[in-house]
């Protein structure tokens, strides 16, 4: 069996010296085709992979070309693989359980035993419970939503909310063994101020950070999301590296480099 996800991404921080996660989000409106999203989609993937502890395609914006989109995920994932990074496979699901098991099956098994998968707990806890097992069973990992970084989350939330689903998330970490569980969580990394309440709630989870560069989020103010060694959360970063500099893939590198580099500098 291949390195469970979470200690693949660790390993890969600590070898690289970056926690940097490449979002692929790409967008149709900015290519000719989807022939052509496609190449360049895969160039920025090996063109940022040496600063990236992971990558984290949006499945949406495969999913809106429909089935041309989703082989395009699927290249996008193999390639990944190829180049050794571990895949965030950004797709919300969430559903009653008996559904939760089919979307599990298809976004944790097979081919993508191994990845991991944003999940949202909107359901409740038991519906969880699919992801869960499906990650720990094939090497995987779920990262559960807690405080997205949007700023419309805090219609739902707030009051609490958020810090039940920590509780959750802590509570499944602490059934496993191994430095980071296969559940993590999402806290985005627009809430600078909450990240050491999360970290310290959620001692054995890897945080998802996103919301660097194009949603404001500065790499200077998230040093509290990390452990000692700057290990235990990633980064994400979509627009602002795939978009640096319109379809410059130079650029993308680049901004991959700069943002790898700031963070490690305020590493504690
Ligand atoms: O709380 C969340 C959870 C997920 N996302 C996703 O991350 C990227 C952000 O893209 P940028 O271009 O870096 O803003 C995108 O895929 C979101 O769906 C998030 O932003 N916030």
């Amino acid at each position: 069996m291949t390195t469970p996800f979470a200690a693949a991404v660790t390993e890969r921080t600590r070898t690289l010296n970056t926690r940097l996660c490449v979002g692929l989000d790409p967008r149709l409106s900015h290519y000719r085709d989807p022939a052509h999203l496609r190449r360049h989609t895969l160039e920025v993937l090996e063109a940022t992979a040496p600063y990236a502890a992971a990558v984290k395609p949006q499945v949406a914006f495969y999913e809106a070309l429909g089935v041309q989109g989703m082989e395009i995920l699927e290249e996008v994932c193999a390639a990944a693989r190829t180049l050794g990074l571990p895949v965030v496979l950004d797709a919300k699901r969430g559903d009653i359980g008996s559904t939760a098991e089919a979307y599990a099956q298809a976004w944790l098994t097979g081919r993508h035993a191994g990845s991991s998968l944003t999940v949202n707990p909107f359901l409740g806890f038991g519906a969880l419970q699919p992801f869960v097992g499906a990650a720990r069973e094939h090497g995987g990992g779920v990262f559960v939503l807690v405080k997205t970084s949007n700023p419309d989350q805090a219609d739902l939330q707030g009051e609490g909310l958020s810090e039940r689903v920590a509780a959750e998330v802590a509570r499944l970490g602490a059934e496993e063994g191994g430095e980071y569980a296969s559940v993590g969580a999402v806290v985005g990394a627009t809430h600078p101020d909450d990240l050491p309440r999360f970290r310290s709630l959620m001692p054995r989870a890897l945080l998802l950070l996103p919301g660097l560069g194009a949603q404001g989020a500065q790499a200077r103010d998230l040093a509290g999301a990390f452990h000692p060694g700057g290990t235990g959360a990633l980064v994400s970063a979509s627009r602002g590296v795939q978009y640096a500099d319109g379809l410059d893939v130079a650029a993308a590198r680049a901004a991959a480099q700069g943002f790898r580099d700031e963070l490690n500098a305020v590493m504690p």
